[in-house]
């Protein structure tokens, strides 16, 4: 298990390209097996979840190939990321195992396409996770309202679709769920006649399925609001698309360029799908400019205090809490932060406390009074963004800091020493 060893203190500069979006990567790649045609699609971040999707995929039957693997050599302007070549022409098993699903929770992602092409699906039951209980009823519930038969047995979820195939309805989500908008989507694509999604995510990744599966020749109208229109067909076709940078990474290195007083060029961010987290940024007195090519984040006055709630898009997104809870740590007065999407996402407050902050959770409420200074300290996370909040605590703390299990961080983090070295971090990943 590597650890990530950082010596606080200095002050980032320089560029650093973003990556190709994990979350949307997982459901686009999710996508290919709803057709028997290739899907190419590139800019695909190099990721521990994305070779669990890619093992996931096999399992399923899907070939898949590597076209391109352009690395860190490429950041003159060009997607630094890779190109994948997916291939379902049939599907040879149906059942998403337990070994692979618990590695990671968007495998339920293939659970609507194999249900719409196939009739038929079993995907273990992912279970809860550090942040929180999981559940995906939401899914189940709208994959009922197209016609499935839905059975839960030895911690499987069994989908039968009725005889001739899913069938469109209108499904009103109680909740905004981006899993099961993506799920609903793909399976909405193959089922006769049409689908409304009522209360629908419209999260940027939720919008690049979206333009993914038009390319494919689906029939869908109103991405990006929470009403999306899908007219269902009986196949549809190969395409190429191109995965959205990630607004996540970029905002955790927007942080990083925050919290050490640096000035970092994010090259390749999109400002269009970040802005509650530029906008909470700018708030606490950090400096963001709109290049042409992505944001320049700097900062060299005192950090402000902030009040922050978390929201579905485009509210200030809960995979940004932990990272911007540890800028705050050092700030000149106390923050308000409030987790309202998952009930257990503060599990990096008692490491940050172990760093020196002062922080006080009460339930989804945490009150972060900003200290002069952190220190460097051994710590540990339970879940991906967790890990990156300690890093950036650590990037600003004295002496030295000690992120261990970094396996939670190269599920999201893509050459994480790599970028931090090249923006002049004192950072090394040693074998624990
Ligand atoms: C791979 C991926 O894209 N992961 C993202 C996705 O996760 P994911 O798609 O799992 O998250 P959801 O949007 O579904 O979850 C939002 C909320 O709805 C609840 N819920 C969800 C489904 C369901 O059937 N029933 C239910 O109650 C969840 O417990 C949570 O409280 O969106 C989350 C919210 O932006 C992000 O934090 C994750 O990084
Ligand atoms: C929670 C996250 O991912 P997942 O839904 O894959 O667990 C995340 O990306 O922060």
């Amino acid at each position: 298990m590597d650890k990530l060893i950082i010596r606080g203190g200095r002050a980032l500069s320089g560029t650093v390209r973003v990556s190709g979006a994990k979350n949307a990567a997982l459901p686009l790649m999710a996508a290919c097996l709803l057709i028997d045609e290739p899907l190419r699609l590139s800019n695909l971040p190099r990721l521990a979840d994305i070779a669990t999707m890619g093992d996931l995929l096999n399992h399923h039957g899907a070939s898949i190939t590597l076209e391109g693997a352009v690395g860190a050599e490429a950041l003159d302007g060009q997607p630094s990321g890779r190109s994948l070549l997916l291939t379902a022409r049939r599907i040879a098993d149906s059942t998403a195992p337990y070994d692979i699903v618990r590695k990671m929770r968007a495998s339920i992602l293939v659970l609507g396409p194999i249900l719409a092409r196939e009739g038929q699906a079993r995907v273990s039951l992912p279970g809860g996770c550090a942040i929180g209980t999981r559940p995906i009823d939401l899914h189940l519930k709208g994959l009922k309202a197209l016609g499935a038969d839905v059975d839960l047995s030895a911690g499987y979820v069994t989908a039968r679709a009725p005889k001739g195939g899913l069938i469109g309805n209108r499904v009103v989500f109680p909740k905004v769920s981006v899993g099961a908008t993506e799920n609903l989507m793909m399976a909405a694509c193959l089922a006769r006649g049409e689908t409304l999604l009522e209360n629908a995510a419209r999260e940027p990744e939720v919008v690049d399925l979206g333009r993914c599966l038009q390319a494919m020749g689906a029939r869908i109208e109103g991405l990006g609001t929470d009403r999306i229109e899908i007219a269902g067909q009986t196949t549809l076709n190969g395409a190429d698309h191109l995965c959205m940078a990630d607004r996540i990474e970029a905002g955790s290195y927007a942080v990083a360029a925050a919290i050490t007083g640096g000035d970092v060029m994010l090259a390749g961010a999109d400002p269009a799908a970040m802005e509650a987290v530029i906008t909470m940024l700018r708030e606490a007195g950090v400096g963001i400019e709109v290049k042409a090519d992505g944001l320049r984040v700097f900062r060299d006055g005192p950090l402000q205090p902030i009040t922050l709630v978390t929201q579905p898009y485009p509210g200030f997104p809960t995979d940004m809490q932990a990272q911007m809870m540890a800028l705050m740590c050092v700030a000149s007065g106390a923050s308000v932060i409030t987790e309202a999407i998952f009930e257990n996402r503060f599990m990096h407050v008692q490491e940050l406390a172990r760093m020196g902050a002062d922080i006080t959770a009460n339930g989804a409420t945490a009150t972060v009074r900003g200290v002069e200074r952190l220190t460097g300290a051994p710590v540990m996370a339970t879940d991906l963004r967790a890990s990156m909040g300690l890093a950036l605590a650590g990037l600003a703390a004295k002496g030295v800091t000690e992120v261990h299990r970094l396996y939670h961080l190269d599920r999201g983090y893509e050459r994480i020493e790599e970028k931090l070295l090249a923006l002049g971090a004192d950072v090394e990943r040693v074998a624990a």
